[in-house]
C-alpha cells in the first residue's frame, strides 16, 4: 500500500487518509462480494445502489484499506474500525482506475492502445484490427462484446459488463495480456463506459470513430451527451481515425482534435478510400485508394459497412507504421467477430448467415448486403431484447416488415422481463402483422423453427444479440449457444429424413 501512496496518480485522488498504515494490499475491487483477505474496497455510487453501504460486508470479507467519497460516514467507520484504513477521495470512480493502474505499477503503459468507439461496428472493426495486427507479425489483442480475444485465440476471462470492462478489471486484464507478451490492444470504448470513468486516465496511441446515430438515450437522455460521451475518447488519444461518411460526429471530432489525424470513406476524398465494391461469392472486391494511389483488392467480408470497417482497420495499421502493400497481403486473413454476418457453411442446401443487427440502421445495411445473394424465399428470425427498454422492439419490426417470407420472432436476454411481453412488443410495430410470422419466446427453439421453415435454396437469416453463448435471465449469465440448437436440428432432421 505504501508504494500505492506513493504514485502521484493515486496522491491526486486521495483528499485525507485515516487508521493505521496498512500492509501490502493484495487486491483492488469495487465488489463487497469479492473482497477478500487484505483487499482494497473502493465505493462506487452505482446507478441502482451505492457502494458505501457495503463498507460493512467488505470489512468482514477482509478488507484492509476502504476508499471512499462519502467524507462523515468513512470517518464513522474509522470510528467503529480504527483497525483498517480509510482513504476519502474526490471521486470514487477516479480513484478506482488510478488505485488499479498504480497496483499493476503503472505496467499498462508497455502496451500500445487502440479505442474504437461509435455507434455501429465496434466489435467488428476491433476484430478486424486484432487479425490484421496480428497477420502482420504483431501480438495483439481485443477487449469488447465478443469477449478478449489474444494473438492465441479466446481468452477465458468474465467481466462484469458487456462491452467495456470497469477499470480494475480492465488493468487486471492488460496485466494478463502483457504478462502473455501481447503488446498491442484494440479495445472498444462505449459511451457508457466512457461516462461514467471505466477508461479515466488511460492514454489512448490511437482513437477509432465509425459512426453516431441515436442509441443509449435512456442512459444519455440528449444525442449531444451521447456524442460528447464518446468524444471524450479523442481527448485522451495521440492520434485519430475518422470517418468522413459520418454526419453523427466527423466533424465535431475534426474540429476539436488536437493530434495527428487520419481520414476514411467511402463517398469522399479521404487518406484512405473505397470505391466499386463488388460482392463476390466469397467476399467483396474494390479498388483501395491511398494517398491517391490505387490498389484493387478483394477481403473476405460482406457489405459496404463492412468495407468501411475495413477502412477503419488499414488506416489504424497505416498510423501504426505499417505500409499498404503489406497490410493488403494480410487481407485473406482478416477476420471479424461471431455473429457479425456470420455465413455458415456447413448447412448443405441452404444459406445460413448470424448477425447481430438489432437496430433499424443495422437492418437497413443488413438487407442492402444480402442483395446480391441469390435464394429463394427468405426466413427471417428477430429478437426483441428484454434487458433493454421496451420502445426500441417495435423498431426492429418496422425496419423488417415486408422483407422476408417467414418471420420468427423471439426474444434475446428476457431479463427480467415475460417473453411473451417482449413479443408482443415487438410485434406492434408491424403495420400489417405478415402473413407468415411465428412467435417462439426461447430462442434455441425459435432457431429450431426458423430452419423447419427452411427448404432446398432459402437463405435464413438469425438476428439478434445472443451470439456471445449467454443469455441473461433473471440477472443471470446463463449458458447459450445459437450453434448447438442448428446442430440439434440437423441431427433431428437427419433422423426424420432417413427414417
Ligand atoms: C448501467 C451500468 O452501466 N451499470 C454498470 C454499473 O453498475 P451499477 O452502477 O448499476 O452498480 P450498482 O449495482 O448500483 O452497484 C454500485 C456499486 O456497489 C457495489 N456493490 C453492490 C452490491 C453488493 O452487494 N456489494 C457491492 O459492493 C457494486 O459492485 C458497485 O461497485 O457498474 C457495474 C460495475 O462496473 C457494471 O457491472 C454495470 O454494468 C451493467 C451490468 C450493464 O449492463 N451495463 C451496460 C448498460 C453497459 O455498460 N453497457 C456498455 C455497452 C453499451 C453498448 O452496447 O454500446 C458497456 O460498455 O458494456
Ligand atoms: N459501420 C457500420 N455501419 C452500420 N452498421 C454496421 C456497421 N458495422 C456493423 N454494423 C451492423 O451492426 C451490427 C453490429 O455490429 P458490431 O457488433 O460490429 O457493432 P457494435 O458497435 O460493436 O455493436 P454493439 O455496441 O451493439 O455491440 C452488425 O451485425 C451490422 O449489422
Amino acid at each position: 500500500m505504501e508504494n500505492l501512496f506513493k504514485q502521484s496518480n493515486v496522491l491526486e485522488t486521495i483528499s485525507f487518509v485515516v487508521g493505521p498504515s496498512p500492509a501490502t494490499v493484495h487486491s483492488i475491487t469495487y465488489d463487497s462480494r469479492k473482497v477478500t483477505t487484505n483487499s482494497c474496497f473502493i465505493c462506487i455510487k452505482g446507478q441502482h445502489v451505492d457502494g458505501h453501504q457495503y463498507i460493512d460486508s467488505a470489512i468482514k470479507n477482509g478488507a484492509q484499506v476502504i476508499v471512499g467519497s462519502e467524507k462523515e460516514l468513512m470517518m464513522d467507520w474509522y470510528f467503529k474500525r480504527p483497525d483498517r484504513t480509510f482513504v476519502v477521495v474526490h471521486d470514487s470512480k477516479k480513484a478506482l482506475a488510478s488505485f488499479a493502474s498504480a497496483f499493476y505499477q503503472n505496467k499498462h503503459k508497455e502496451l500500445a492502445l487502440t479505442g474504437i468507439t461509435g455507434t455501429n461496428g465496434k466489435t467488428t472493426i476491433t476484430a478486424y484490427i486484432r487479425s490484421l495486427i496480428n497477420a502482420l507479425g504483431e501480438p495483439t489483442a481485443s477487449i469488447g462484446t465478443a469477449g478478449v480475444w489474444d494473438q492465441y485465440g479466446k481468452v477465458n476471462v468474465e467481466t462484469t459488463t458487456p462491452t467495456t470492462p470497469e477499470s480494475s478489471d480492465l488493468y487486471t486484464l492488460f496485466d494478463q495480456l502483457r504478462e502473455n507478451k501481447t503488446t498491442h490492444v484494440a479495445m472498444e470504448a462505449t459511451s457508457i463506459a466512457l461516462e461514467q470513468g471505466r477508461l479515466h486516465g488511460l492514454q489512448f496511441d490511437i482513437a477509432v470513430h465509425s459512426n453516431l446515430r441515436p442509441e443509449h438515450l435512456d442512459f444519455h437522455n440528449t444525442m449531444e451527451h451521447y456524442r460528447n460521451a464518446k468524444l471524450k475518447l479523442f481527448q485522451q488519444a495521440n492520434k485519430a481515425v475518422v470517418n468522413l461518411d459520418d454526419a453523427g460526429m466527423s466533424a465535431a471530432i475534426i474540429n476539436s482534435f488536437q493530434g495527428e489525424l487520419w481520414t476514411y470513406s467511402i463517398e469522399q476524398e479521404a487518406t484512405v478510400m473505397a470505391q466499386k465494391l463488388q460482392t463476390q461469392q466469397s467476399g467483396t472486391s474494390f479498388d483501395l485508394i491511398v494517398h491517391g494511389k490505387r490498389y484493387s483488392v478483394m477481403a473476405p467480408i460482406f457489405g459496404e459497412h463492412n468495407v468501411a470497417n475495413l477502412l477503419a482497420a488499414v488506416t489504424t495499421c497505416m498510423v501504426k507504421g505499417y505500409a499498404i502493400e503489406e497490410i493488403i497481403r494480410c487481407f485473406p486473413l482478416v477476420k471479424g467477430a461471431p455473429g457479425r454476418f456470420q455465413l455458415l457453411t456447413d448447412y448443405p442446401g441452404r444459406q445460413l448467415i448470424f448477425d447481430f443487427a438489432h437496430s433499424p440502421f443495422a437492418f437497413e445495411k443488413l438487407f442492402h448486403t444480402i442483395k446480391p445473394f441469390s435464394y429463394k424465399r427468405l426466413i427471417l428470425l428477430i429478437a426483441g431484447i428484454g434487458v433493454r427498454p421496451s420502445y426500441l422492439r417495435p423498431e426492429i419490426a418496422k425496419a423488417v416488415e415486408g422483407k422476408a417470407d417467414e418471420i420468427v420472432v423471439t426474444v434475446d436476454h428476457p431479463g427480467d422481463e415475460d417473453p411473451e411481453t417482449v413479443m408482443a412488443d415487438v410485434i406492434s410495430g408491424f403495420i400489417n402483422k405478415p402473413e407468415h410470422l411465428h412467435l417462439v419466446g426461447e430462442r434455441g427453439e425459435a432457431i429450431q423453427k426458423a430452419l423447419s421453415l427452411a427448404d432446398e435454396g432459402d437463405l435464413i437469416l438469425i438476428t439478434g444479440i445472443c451470439m456471445e453463448n449467454y443469455q441473461i435471465v433473471k440477472g443471470k449469465r446463463l449458458p447459450y449457444d445459437d450453434l448447438k440448437h442448428i446442430h440439434l436440428f440437423l441431427e433431428q432432421d437427419t433422423k426424420t429424413t432417413s427414417a
